[in-house]
């Protein structure tokens, strides 16, 4: 069946730009005798060295649909001679109505944002003040050196302004003028010129006059009328202000009260200058054709430093820069911790939001930390102050509700994040704390007298306690979900601990906070790194609605040290410099490099300067707080006492120890032992019921899942085997592990 041909279709996106129907390539697009015939039209055909639509040479594109077509162009001549008329296929130019353009705008901030934030607003205030004090000071210290050096220099100054003056009143600028009219013999002009001449200084001498007879009356009357000492001092004023004032500007009286480092202003000449250096490909092809980076907002003071907002040229994407931050700095001439090139994913791959602060933010002096004030107290349901951003504004995390990963390469801020966070925890009075330092170097000690539980180190002996605490714990997880499972809607309507529920002593459900630094030791211990990897997930999933806070930290980012089942469920995430997008990923969730969130673009100069996701909508780039042992010490010492005060000093700070022995399970030999006799094989479930009957206070609530992860240090693992239901007396095939699998893994272990 012939169907009617279409008069034009476009080239498929997947076929070649010039392909044509049977292969050839069209050299010459105005032709229309090579151009190719498809079902009886002629199809124009691109030339073949055009590989984007700006390549085309003009004639051959056809007009904006929208636009209207003058026939001549549209027409192509089929194989009959006839002119077909040829369809357009570009969407038609719609232009967007005014409510559809500013509904999607973004507003500006009708006032400056240092007059909406009371915080800004207070920290310029204070700066002014300070400023207009340290200046003060200064020069009042140099008075005595200032007044004889102004002395000093009064008489040359007096000479220099009787010169000024004389000058000015006979009119020495005009002479140059003058004497070239005498010189080139120009009888009339240098007449005129000597006319005018003239005449300025009559009238210039006026004036003169008139000062120099008011000054000497002025000197008359003071001599005649005035007090000696009185007109001493006069004179030594007026002698130290024409000393001042008419000191040389290389030379001033006074020196500066303050050294002010100018940062030059960012331009947009200096940002493309700086992208164009940076050798990214798509980019300098994109200049080379005449494209221009974009600007679509104006460069502007944010904080203390420049914002561009910056579009760059199509298939660049804002990663591409990120990723050459280093470069970007030395083009930009700046040191590399004011250089902040950032994506935003909302609007597009291609638009980099680049922040160039005026003092590098590692070294930047940070606002003293609102917690290290004595007698501060802390609600973790609330948001606390955790670091300062680039602009040097502080940055709140809530850790109520949370769980958190740190993650980094060594050497960059971990263990000083971590302890920042426990610190926090710390300061609220009712939180109980597991601080647990696997480096074992004893950075978490300052908040041993506020912890619950404390372990330092990973020798076997410690490991095996930190577990026998994090069992409790778990129990301590289930008890609380029995708890809120059994409070009234009314009183806990999302199943979840709240404020008022935490206060409540009579149903123990305080914020619990387990720090844990360098985790992968618990992950990856041979003997017990699955009873602790199924523990912490536990606590990462379950913990934060029963107000268990878990916060993990890392050097080694991956899946073996931070297990996917944390690292998936980790609500806040904290990532320092890491060397690739594997471990930035795995720290600050999947997707984050691709949307422009690095943290491998840190320098190793950026100590304690992260990307924090989890806390509001967008990573932000924030630096810890930095308090070392001393002050770590100060500041728990504070919490202590508050503790103290409502009375929670427990466990470790209460020098209670735990009793391992009794803790210490044997999972191989209880299951033996539940076998009676003439049981070969016995059912998972059979097993785990037997062993709560057995210890319930170890064994309750265990699942098949947890006897298998128990049992699989010896090398058993569960099979299927036939065993009989006591209660039906039927048989089946199950989960269960053979007596002889048992004991042979018993012998061998022994
Ligand atoms: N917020 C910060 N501000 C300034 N300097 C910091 C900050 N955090 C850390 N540092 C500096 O970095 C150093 C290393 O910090 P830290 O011990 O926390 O690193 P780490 O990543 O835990 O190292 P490791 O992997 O060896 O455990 C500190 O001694 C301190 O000098």
């Amino acid at each position: 069946m012939n169907s009617t041909p279409e008069p034009f279709e476009n080239t498929p996106a997947d076929a070649p730009v010039n392909a044509t129907g049977d292969g050839a390539v069209n050299t010459d697009p105005a032709a229309t005798e090579t151009a190719t015939t498809r079902a009886g039209n002629v199809v124009p055909i691109r030339p073949d060295t055009a590989r984007t639509a700006d390549e085309i040479p003009e004639q051959d594109r056809f007009a904006d649909a929208g636009t209207v077509l003058d026939s001549a162009d549209v027409e192509a001549v089929d194989a009959s001679g006839q002119a077909a008329p040829l369809k357009p296929v570009d969407p038609a130019t719609v232009k967007p109505s005014w409510w559809e353009t500013v509904s999607d705008a973004t507003a500006r901030p009708l006032v400056a944002k240092w007059l909406t934030s009371a915080e800004e607003f207070r920290s310029r205030a204070r700066f002014l003040v300070r400023y207009a004090a340290h200046t003060f000071a200064f020069h009042a210290l140099r008075v005595p050196v200032y007044v004889p050096t102004a002395l000093l220099r009064a008489p040359g100054a007096l000479c220099r302004l009787t010169a000024r003056v004389g000058r000015w009143m006979y009119d020495a600028e005009s002479k140059p003028v003058r004497m070239n009219a005498r010189d080139r013999n120009d009888a009339d002009t240098y007449m005129k010129l000597r006319e005018a001449r003239n005449e300025t200084v009559r009238r210039r001498s006026a004036p003169v006059m008139v000062a120099i007879v008011v000054l000497l009356a002025t000197v008359y009357l003071c001599w005649t009328f005035v007090a000696p000492v009185w007109n001493w001092t006069l004179l030594l004023a007026t002698l130290t202000a024409v000393g001042w004032w008419g000191a040389p500007q290389d030379k001033p009286v006074a020196g500066r009260a303050v050294d002010a480092v100018k940062t030059p202003k960012l331009t947009s000449a200096m940002i493309e200058d700086a992208l164009c250096s940076l050798g990214i490909g798509g980019l300098n092809q994109a200049i080379a054709k005449g494209k221009r980076i974009e600007f679509p907002n104006p460069i502007a003071r944010d904080g203390d430093g420049w914002r561009a907002d910056i579009d760059l040229p199509l298939g660049v994407t804002a990663g591409d820069i990120i990723a050459k931050r280093q470069e970007l700095s030395s083009a930009l001439r700046r040191q590399i911790g004011c250089v902040w090139p950032e994506g935003d994913a909302k609007v597009h791959e291609g638009r980099l939001v680049l922040w160039v602060g005026d003092r590098d933010m590692s070294k930047a002096k940070q606002k003293p930390w609102p917690l290290a004030k004595p007698g501060a107290t802390v609600d973790l349901f609330k948001p606390q102050p955790f670091g300062t951003d680039q602009r040097g504004r502080w940055v709140d995390v809530t850790l109520m509700f949370v769980s958190v990963i740190i993650g980094a390469v060594p050497r960059m801020g971990k263990t000083v994040t971590l302890r920042e966070l426990m610190m926090i925890a710390a300061l609220d009075p009712r939180a109980v704390l597991y601080s647990y330092d696997l480096k074992g170097t004893g950075d978490l000690s300052p908040l041993a007298p506020c912890s619950h539980a404390y372990g330092v180190g990973d020798e076997p002996d410690d490991v095996e306690r930190m577990l026998v605490e994090m069992r409790e714990l778990r129990e301590e997880m289930r008890r609380r979900t029995k708890v809120i499972r059994a409070l009234p809607e009314s009183v806990c309507p999302d199943n979840k601990v709240t404020p008022e529920l935490a206060a409540r002593k009579d149903l123990r459900l305080a914020p619990i906070v387990v720090g844990v630094d360098e985790c992968q030791v618990w992950f990856e211990h041979d003997k017990h790194g699955a009873e602790f990897e199924e523990i912490c997930v536990d606590l990462a999933k379950r913990g934060p609605a029963l107000g268990i806070i878990l916060i993990l930290a890392t050097q080694r980012p991956d899946a073996k040290s931070l297990p996917t089942g944390i690292s998936a469920n980790a609500i806040l995430r904290y990532c320092l410099k890491v060397q690739g997008h594997t471990e930035n990923d795995m720290v600050l969730g999947t997707g984050q490099h691709k949307n422009g969130v690095r943290a491998t673009m840190f320098a190793r100069s950026d100590r304690g300067i992260g990307y924090l996701v989890g806390e509001g909508d967008d990573a932000k780039i924030v630096r810890s707080v930095y308090k070392d042992a001393t002050d770590a010490k100060k500041i728990a010492a504070g919490a202590r006492a508050r503790r103290e005060a409502i009375g929670n000093i427990t466990g470790y700070a209460a020098g209670e120890s735990v009793d391992v022995e009794a803790a210490r399970l044997d999972p191989l030999a209880d299951t033996l032992s539940v076998f009676e006799r003439g049981e070969d094989k016995l059912w998972s479930d059979t097993i785990v019921t037997r062993l709560a009957d057995l210890r319930p206070s170890q064994y309750g609530g265990w699942t098949a899942q947890n006897l298998a992860t128990a049992l699989k240090p010896t090398g058993v693992k569960p099979k299927q085997v036939w065993s009989t239901d006591p209660a039906t007396g039927k048989g089946a095939n199950r989960n269960g592990y053979a007596r002889d699998a048992l004991i042979a893994a018993k012998n061998d272990g022994a």
